[in-house]
């Protein structure tokens, strides 16, 4: 694999070449990521969450599109998401986050209070979808990531909806909350996000066939080589010290 195949004639080269991992690798490789290198949770979530940020800044440029809602799950996800939340603060973005189901660990506890620290609104009830685009110029989609098993439970079905219809481009993080890691959106009336920020390796839920018209990125630059060859992995080169590549 060379980054030459995007200079080349078309960028489905470059897509046609690279891995996508089942759930049940993701989940294996982030166990040996935690289990084997002795990384700790906040170390990955706070690169997952800065190469989310950064793709988004990317994509949609503070000087155009200023205001972020970040919906957040109850899992990894979700901490990614406060974390993108505070490096988009810095990035100059005014940014609130929907937090519904929270999950009582200190990690999650300390993103939060960071977030309040640095001036992320925090709210408990969200507008009506149809207002949200009143408020926000974008939404991060950071409610449920690999381990999601479909469907939706009734608690964060409303989260989901506001998603969904807000009519605002959206922004996955990792997987487009709703969708079944493996096989996709179920259905016409699913999650349509307009740019997904894959963490570490891209799932097979977002292989071009499914994700046609959203921008691909790639972050999380983390992986040790050896991950890359036990699972048998082919992934774009980062450039020089970028957190992300785009990879569609
Ligand atoms: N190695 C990497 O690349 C790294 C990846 N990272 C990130 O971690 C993410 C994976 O995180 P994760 O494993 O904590 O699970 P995640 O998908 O956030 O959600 C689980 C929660 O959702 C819930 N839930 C599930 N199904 C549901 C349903 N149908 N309806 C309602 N709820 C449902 C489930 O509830 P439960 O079923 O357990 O009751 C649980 O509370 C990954 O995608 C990436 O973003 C980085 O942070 C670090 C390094
Ligand atoms: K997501």
């Amino acid at each position: 694999y060379s980054k030459m195949a995007c200079t080349g004639e078309t960028c489905s080269d470059l897509t046609r070449n690279i891995s996508y991992l089942s759930q049940e690798d993701a989940a294996a490789l982030d166990q040996d990521l935690f289990n084997e290198y002795k990384f700790s949770v906040d170390q990955l979530m706070e690169l997952a969450g800065l190469s989310v940020a950064t793709a988004v800044a990317k994509v949609y440029p503070v000087t155009s599109c200023n205001t972020a809602l970040i919906v957040c799950g109850p899992g990894n996800n979700g901490g990614d998401g406060l974390v993108a939340a505070r490096h988009l603060t810095l990035f100059g973005y005014s940014v609130a986050v929907y937090y519904p189901k929270r999950t009582p660990k200190p990690l999650y506890d300390n993103l939060l209070r960071q977030c309040e620290k640095f001036g992320v609104n925090i709210m408990d009830n969200l507008p009506p979808s149809n207002e949200l685009k009143n408020h926000y110029k974008l939404v991060v989609d950071a409610l449920f990531g690999f381990s999601f098993k479909p469907p939706v439970r009734d608690a964060l079905k409303p989260a989901l909806d506001a998603l969904i219809y807000s009519g605002l481009p959206v922004c996955s993080v990792d997987i487009p909350s709703g969708w079944d890691v493996e096989t996709g959106p179920d259905s016409d009336s699913a999650l349509k996000p307009t740019l997904i920020i894959s963490l570490s390796a891209p799932k097979k839920c977002a292989k071009p066939e499914f994700i046609k018209n959203a921008r691909h990125f790639l972050g999380g630059r983390f992986l040790p080589p050896a991950i890359l060859q036990k699972y048998n992995l082919t992934l774009p080169p980062y450039s020089n010290q970028d957190q992300v590549v785009e990879l569609s």
